[in-house]
């Protein structure tokens, strides 16, 4: 499971915990505008935006997770299995594989409206990057700061909604999560009245009583009301070091423990590999791993972006204790 979030201080910030029981060796990837984006069923794209984000280290194409541009558009991709629908190809439109998609829009959309535009016209074609790979039955949450999507690709073809909250979890589609959020119309950051009724005499016994109710288990449906009321309740300064440290803050909410979630085959426990937070206004993309509580940082605009080569750093794991004597 994943869940992907925004967050609007002064800038505007994105990121997503990724939740998995394997790693395919994720790192940093930068991709300067001039790296030649190879397409299966389209034209190569030889110049675009530059991009900055966390993709597999499986391979020297950029399979990006989750990743933003230089003009401040972000996009990550969540499971969505059972759910996701991928056609066959189809002349009349443009066919891109879901594993391009992301360099596909980000390399040419400056902001959600541009996305959307591009999207009116894709084919998300079965085509999948190798044979010992799976065919990532994904959906996707694009975000500019000023509006938030969500990309599902259904029977019908490709479904986008607008997100409100933004927040995306995994199953099941967008439309039913927002919809159970009404479930939890009744909580609150505050404390509630006794409405109980028949005069019963109701102690408020505790702080935090307005969000009783909110569930606290690892489930998809119960992550996407936790973050969502989170987020909706998020209070911090605005200044750079407030706004990362309280995203951080919002993705813990549903981090999910070493331990909690088991799935079987193979024997493996699904938790969350690392947190990224980008904030696309400045394109700097922060980050914790599981193993490393400590916020890495890397900056897209350090880079020589008119460049061709990709650039990655491998992603720190390991705890940075900081002794004080
Ligand atoms: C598993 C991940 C989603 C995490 C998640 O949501 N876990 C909940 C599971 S559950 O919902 O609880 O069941 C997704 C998110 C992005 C994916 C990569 C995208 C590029 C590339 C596409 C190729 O086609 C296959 C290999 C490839 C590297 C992909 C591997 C894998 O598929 C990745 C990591």
């Amino acid at each position: 499971m994943c869940t992907a979030s925004n967050y609007i201080t002064d800038d505007h910030y994105f990121g997503r915990n990724f939740d998995y029981e394997i790693s395919y060796n994720e790192r940093v990837t930068i991709t300067p505008r001039n790296y030649k984006f190879e397409f299966r069923k389209i034209d190569a794209i030889e110049s675009h935006y530059a991009i900055i984000g966390i993709a597999a280290g499986i391979d020297s194409y950029p399979l990006y997770y989750d990743a933003c541009n230089e003009k401040g558009l972000a996009i990550a991709g969540l499971n969505f299995a059972g759910n996701a629908v991928y056609k066959e190809f189809d002349e009349d439109m443009v066919n891109v594989t879901p594993f391009e998609l992301i360099p596909y829009l980000l390399g040419q959309a400056g902001n959600v409206a541009e996305a959307r535009k591009l999207l009116s016209e894709i084919n998300l074609v079965n085509i999948n990057f190798a044979d010992e790979l799976p065919l990532s039955p994904l959906h996707w949450m694009l975000s500019d700061g000023k509006e938030a999507i969500v990309v599902e690709p259904l029977e019908e073809g490709l479904k986008i909604y607008d997100n409100p909250v933004g927040v995306l979890t995994n199953n099941p589609p967008f439309d039913k999560q927002l919809f159970y959020l009404n479930n939890y119309r009744n909580l609150s950051n505050r404390n509630p009245e006794n409405t109980f009724g028949g005069d019963i005499d109701l102690d408020e016994y505790s702080r935090g009583m307005g969000g009783i109710g909110l569930p606290g288990d690892l489930s998809s449906a119960s992550r996407f009301a936790k973050v969502a009321f989170t987020r909706a309740n998020s209070y911090s300064d605005s200044d750079e070091a407030s706004s990362v440290g309280q995203f951080f803050h919002i993705l813990g909410s549903v981090e999910q423990q070493n331990g909690c979630t088991f799935i079987d085959d193979p024997d493996l426990y699904e938790y969350t590999i690392y947190t990224s937070c980008y904030n696309t206004n400045k394109a700097i993309l922060y980050y914790r791993t599981y193993h490393n509580s400590q916020i890495t940082a890397v900056d897209l605009n350090r880079e020589d972006l008119d460049s061709s080569e990709l650039i990655n750093y491998l992603l720190i794991n390991e705890e940075q204790f900081n002794f004080i004597n």
